[in-house]
């Protein structure tokens, strides 16, 4: 088994989207504890994000069985509490033991108006309560048409952590998902990936530090399956992956996590 790049640990987490009811959600967490339960599994972290409304059970079940596998939001509201109706708090997941939190997912991007400076306050909340944002950039077709793709994306880096302190940076996930590939099967080329992943690294090393930017792990997102995930892997800077479709057949996500297997 080859060691991860620089140390770092490949994160594959599958986010649910609005899939999955919450008893669904017990029996897929146990179809996916089931087949990670060897010593292998130890090598890559694996995680599902959920919807809100099964993370209860996905925590009772986790806590009970003592299992591996690692839980989390899809959002997270920027406020700690109050009259925000529909919203979750920090403090809410934080009560959950949600590891991660994603933010500023494309989708919330497209549909509900999430900007750099909103993406910049959840991501501050996040940390706040102490769960790890998934922070999610990445172009759409027509800046990928410009070739505009690298400084689109880094853009919305440098919005998301603005005056966010070294000590918080450095835990945080990047997911590069380019909002073309998303949901499409048109996934980006391995150096298409590493590409905005490697300039991405080099930001962080811009703003903070090279070491904070090695310890950085930073993932590829858009139509990831367990026919591409090894190709996607084996640049240097990509360090995990964020599935959506795929991540939804246990069996499937199951091989995409075991991508060294391949
Ligand atoms: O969060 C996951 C991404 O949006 C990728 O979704 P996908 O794997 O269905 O393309």
């Amino acid at each position: 088994m080859t060691a991860p790049a620089q140390g770092r640990t490949p994160l594959m987490a599958g986010n649910w989207k609005m899939n999955l009811n919450h008893l669904e959600a017990i029996a897929h967490v146990q179809k996916l504890a089931f087949a990670l339960a060897d010593k292998d599994y130890d090598a890559v972290e694996v995680a599902v994000l959920p919807p809100f409304t099964d993370l209860r059970s996905v925590q009772t079940l986790v806590d009970g069985d003592k299992l591996k596998i690692k839980y989390g939001a899809q959002d997270i509201s920027a406020q700690d509490s109050g009259a925000y109706t529909g919203e979750i708090s920090g403090p809410m997941l934080a009560k959950l033991k949600c590891t991660f939190v994603a933010v500023g997912h494309s989708e919330r991007r497209q549909y509900h108006g999430e900007n750099d400076e909103i993406c910049n306050a959840k991501v501050k909340a996040a940390f706040k309560h102490g769960l790890t944002p998934i922070l999610c950039v990445g172009e759409g077709l027509d800046i990928r048409k410009a070739g505009d793709q690298v400084s689109y994306t880094l853009a919305q880096l440098d919005g998301a952590l603005k005056d966010v302190p070294a000590e918080h940076a450095e835990s945080i996930v990047i997911a590069y998902e380019p909002v073309w590939a998303i949901g499409t099967g048109e996934v980006a080329t391995p150096e298409d990936a590493q590409e905005v992943c490697g300039a991405i690294r080099r930001r962080l090393a811009e703003l903070y530090s090279q070491e904070l930017a090695d310890a950085v792990r930073i993932q590829y997102g858009g139509s990831v399956k367990s026919g591409n995930v090894a190709a996607i892997m084996a640049q240097p800077d990509v360090d995990g992956a964020l599935i959506g479709g795929a991540a939804l057949d246990a069996d499937e996500f199951v091989k995409i996590v075991r991508f060294r297997d391949q």
